[in-house]
């Protein structure tokens, strides 16, 4: 994920200084080819290096024992943004002090081609033009929004932050349906991926209720009718995806308890 925001930072006009601390080789070699400096530990970055932002894309389980050795510059100004789910602006704080700015945010995959979900929640410390540089550094990833209400992030989480792992799922699963109906592997993929990316599009574009697009494509006693009366039946998909969210929603709480 840390990899997927950079690559958004770096080329063009929009172009940052940037640091990173990555202890595998060939992540940090990945970092530097496309501009940024690396090193394997904070002892690395460059002295009078003075961010404005300090991002953090570790682990959850590794986020609290992280972020102490990086308070230095926070109290020299700059702010805390951490994309680890589960981890509560207050859990941080109990670790760096109060008064340190902190944005929370969650992304998702889809940040790694600048169509990803990015939902932030920041703390009282963090300024006006902070909250702006976090949305700067973070809307060439995907769409940004802000909001006041933290305890909606686990279930943000468990929407958009896994989200993009269920519609893959889906789509190896309409996929391997496709091929059981006799379409080539190949044939079937290409099927699969246009219509997910053309109905999400549309989705997205229209101003009309999901309902009723999936109405507009449903003919009286036709074919989406027939699979509809499958998918839509009991122990449907409804049921599936409210008890799926429901499972990441409760992993998130358990990621932030420790
Ligand atoms: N993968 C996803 O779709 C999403 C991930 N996230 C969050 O992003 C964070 C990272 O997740 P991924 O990118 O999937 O995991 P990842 O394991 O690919 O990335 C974590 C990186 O942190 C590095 N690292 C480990 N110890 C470090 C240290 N002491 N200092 C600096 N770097 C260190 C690792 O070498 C690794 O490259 C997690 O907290 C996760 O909850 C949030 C939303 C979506
Ligand atoms: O699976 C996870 O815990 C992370 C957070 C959301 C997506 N990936």
């Amino acid at each position: 994920m840390g990899y997927a925001l950079l690559a958004g930072w770096l080329p063009g006009e929009r172009m940052v200084k940037a640091h990173i601390v990555e202890p595998v080789v060939a992540l940090r070699e990945r970092a530097e080819a496309i501009g940024a400096t690396a090193s394997v530990d904070i002892s690395g970055i460059p002295p009078g290096f003075d961010p404005a932002a300090i991002v953090f894309a570790v682990k959850p389980q590794h986020l609290c024992d992280l972020l102490p050795a990086y308070l230095r510059f926070a109290q020299d100004g700059a702010f805390f943004l951490s994309v680890a789910a589960g981890i509560e602006i207050a859990a941080m704080a109990d670790v760096v002090g109060t008064d340190v700015p902190i944005v929370r945010c969650m992304p998702n995959m889809a940040a790694a081609v600048g169509a990803g979900m990015l939902v932030c929640c920041a703390n009282v410390m963090t300024s006006k033009q902070q909250r702006h540089l976090a949305e700067r550094l973070l809307s060439p990833a995907g769409k940004v929004v802000f909001i006041d209400d933290e305890a909606l992030m686990h279930t943000v989480t468990a929407v958009s932050g896994s989200g993009p792992a269920y519609v893959f799922h889906f789509l190896e699963c309409l996929e391997r349906a496709g091929t059981a109906g006799g379409l080539p592997d190949a044939l079937a993929r290409d099927l699969v991926l246009q219509t997910i990316y053309g109905a999400g599009l549309l989705a997205r574009k229209s101003s009309d209720d999901p309902a009723v697009l999936r109405r507009q494509v449903t003919s009286p006693n036709g074919t989406t009718a027939a699979a509809l009366a499958v998918l839509m039946g009991e122990g449907g998909l409804d049921t599936l995806l409210a008890r799926t969210v429901e499972a990441a929603r409760v992993r998130s709480v358990e990621l932030g308890a420790h």
